[in-house]
């Protein structure tokens, strides 16, 4: 959807109903946006009264990933599905459910989600999301997790939503990136940003530092340049950034640029990294690119991937194209973490 004609302040249904009448192919996409943002409204009015609406992060079961359920993860997860049953939607892979989900049997669509992101900020009033990736269904009684298989490149709509200050909403159909902000007094979001561009490289990094010495050698190498700021081979001093929420971290990344990762590390079950490969990497990935930003694994462009597994992990770096070439340039070898010392050595990529 080219939303670059709509006037700032359109409503999301607006531009969606003039999207499906220029190609009437999105009518069912556009089914689904409608349904995942009613559903972010419902829990934006939640998480808006805070405490007032009671314990947000009691705690309950564990889901397929092992990380314990808050009552929010649980909630926001209901209220997606319930959305998403009212729309073409045959299948649902979310977080917070082992298998995948069967809706409509039939229907065209299928989709990933992460209902409940960032949910360590829940409870402390922090910002928190929603992520969303819209397949064309095609699984099989062979092959019963075929809708979800495929590369990222095969996603027809992808989005996710911020539960900030602000709540917004940040689309892409494959023609670009749009945010909608959510505008409370009438419950409906309005186009606000019609067409994100991020910057070719900026000064800013998001990474958990925390994991530090359970880096692999190139996010070392790289970290290391980056703290060593304009005395060391990236010559610029850096800012870092890290909200504990991804969408938080993608939004800021979209408005002024910078660099996030999320590699693999060395700790028990981390070879991967956390972020799980369908409902929010490849989301990401596609709302990066359409925005001129890129997403790798550290060698691979994400929306190339395909999954084994509806959880499964994948390392994650995006953001500014110039800075995640960089990053891959630590990783392919020409620069070889052989001969530095394990954590800020004294030589550098773009040092001869
Ligand atoms: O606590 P860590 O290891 O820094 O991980 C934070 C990352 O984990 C996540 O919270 C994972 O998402 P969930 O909260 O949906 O499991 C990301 O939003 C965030 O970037
Ligand atoms: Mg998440
Ligand atoms: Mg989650």
């Amino acid at each position: 959807m080219s939303t670059e004609s709509f006037e700032i302040g359109s409503r999301l249904d607006a531009c969606l109903a003039a999207a499906v009448a220029a190609d009437p192919a999105l009518a069912d996409v556009a089914r689904v946006i409608a349904a995942c943002a009613a559903a972010a409204i419902e829990v934006s009015t939640v998480i808006g009264r805070g405490a007032l609406a009671g314990d947000l992060a009691a705690q309950g079961e564990q889901n397929s990933d092992g990380d314990v359920q808050k009552f929010l993860d649980v909630f926001a997860h209901e209220r997606f599905t319930e959305a998403l049953r009212g729309a073409p939607v045959a299948e649902v892979a979310s977080e917070e459910a082992e298998g995948v989900m069967l809706l409509n049997p039939g229907a065209p669509l299928a989709v990933a989600i992460d209902p409940l992101d960032g949910s360590s900020n829940i409870g402390v009033n922090m910002a928190v999301g929603s992520i969303f990736g819209i397949r064309p269904t095609a699984s099989t009684p062979e092959n019963p997790l075929g809708s979800f298989t495929g590369p990222g490149t095969l996603q027809r709509a992808a989005g996710f939503v911020t539960y900030g200050p602000a709540t917004s909403l940040v689309l892409t159909l494959g023609h670009g990136t749009q945010t909608y902000t959510l505008d409370r007094a009438e419950g409906v979001f309005r186009l606000t940003h019609p067409r994100m561009e991020v910057v070719p490289s900026a000064k800013e990094y998001a990474i958990n530092a925390s994991n530090a010495r359970h880096w692999d050698p190139p996010v070392k190498a790289y970290i290391e340049d980056c703290l060593r700021g304009a005395e060391g081979p990236l010559d610029k001093d850096f800012n870092m950034r890290w909200l504990g929420s991804l969408v938080s971290d993608a939004q800021r990344v979209l408005l002024r640029g910078g660099v996030f990762l999320y590699p693999g590390d060395s700790r028990k079950g981390y070879a991967q990294g956390r972020l799980r490969l369908l409902y929010e990497a490849a989301p990401i990935a596609f709302l990066m690119e359409q925005a001129g930003a890129g997403a790798i694994d550290g060698e691979r462009r994400i929306l190339d991937i395909c999954a084994g597994a509806i959880h499964e992990r994948v390392p994650l770096i995006f953001g500014s194209q110039e800075d995640v070439a960089c990053v891959a340039k630590y990783y392919d070898g020409r620069n070889p973490a052989a001969g530095r010392s394990p954590l800020f050595g004294q030589r550098g990529l773009m040092r001869s």
